[in-house]
């Protein structure tokens, strides 16, 4: 029963500011927005099933410079907080980002809007990553059927329109692609696409590696290209999810790693 309710309670999601967003993530709305980001933070910015996961790999390759046993330290998910995520009584992204030594890299799926406002006071570093709308809306529909703990999407004709509405979890991927577009001048922000990563990853890890001021040898930059590839990465415990419990990831509904592809 216990149970029961609990789940109950993380389907749900509530508005800040008319985006919809977890419950527990509006309950802990105030620790997130007093949030203190750090001038050498580096934070990941997408919209839900961009290709997060394939930037913080990427991200954490180019910090351990190509040292793929320091990558597997940790799953995906602890290497970089995830500031607006909550889940009692787990440690909030927040205090989890707290306890993280600098130089820190941090990750979020909020519109510019509802940033907590010190990223921009102490000019962060900002990663962004674009995906196109029909297959990040594909993607989300596959993720909201094996995600237990979200609303049930429905049939695929009721999801295009839920999501088309912009009412998913981070609200209209139209609106969260525009103001980090429009921002992405003012402040430091490199903005990469999905499939620009899918066509030439090589290129792209190159921009990646520039905007976090190091510099990789060609041999270190192949190793990143190679072991962030869609195929090692689905194979890969610390990247693919399989760790987390069947009762929230259900991958035998759909697999996380799904197909990794762009629209032709
Ligand atoms: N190395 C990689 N190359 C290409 N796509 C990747 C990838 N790693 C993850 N992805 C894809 O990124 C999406 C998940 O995004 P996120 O990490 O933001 O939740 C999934 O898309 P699909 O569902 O289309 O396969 C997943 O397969
Ligand atoms: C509210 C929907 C949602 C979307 C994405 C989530 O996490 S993650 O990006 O897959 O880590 C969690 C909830």
């Amino acid at each position: 029963m216990a149970l029961t309710t609990e789940l109950g309670r993380q389907l749900q999601l509530r508005e800040v500011g008319g985006i919809l967003l977890q419950a527990a993530t509006v309950d802990n709305w105030s620790e997130i927005q007093h949030f203190e980001a750090k001038p050498d933070d580096l934070l990941i910015c997408t919209y839900p099933k961009s290709g997060t996961t394939w930037i913080q790999e990427i991200v954490d390759m180019i910090e351990q410079n190509g040292d793929v046993a320091k990558c597997q330290r940790a799953i995906i998910q602890h290497r970089h907080p995830f500031i607006e995520w909550a889940r009692p009584p787990q440690p909030s992204g927040v205090e989890k980002a707290n306890t993280m030594p600098s130089p820190r890299t941090l990750r979020t799926h909020l519109p510019t809007q509802l940033l907590p406002p010190s990223f921009w006071e102490n000019n962060c570093k900002f990663l962004y990553v674009a995906r196109n709308a029909k297959d990040c809306m594909v993607s989300y529909y596959h993720f909201q059927r094996m995600n237990q703990v979200l609303p049930d999407p429905g049939t695929w004709e009721e999801y295009f329109e839920t999501f088309i509405s912009g009412k998913v979890g981070w609200g209209s991927w139209f609106d969260h692609v525009k103001g980090w577009w429009e921002i992405k001048d003012r402040y430091q922000v490199l903005f990469l696409f999905y499939e620009d990563m899918k066509r030439d990853p090589k290129c792209e890890i190159q921009k990646v590696v520039q905007f976090m001021g190091k510099s990789l040898d060609e041999t270190v930059l192949d190793e990143i290209v190679q072991e962030t590839s869609f195929e090692k990465m689905k194979e890969n415990p610390m990247t693919n999810r399989s760790t987390v419990p069947k009762f929230i990831l259900d991958q035998s509904i759909s697999p996380f790693m799904r197909k990794g592809e762009d629209s032709p």
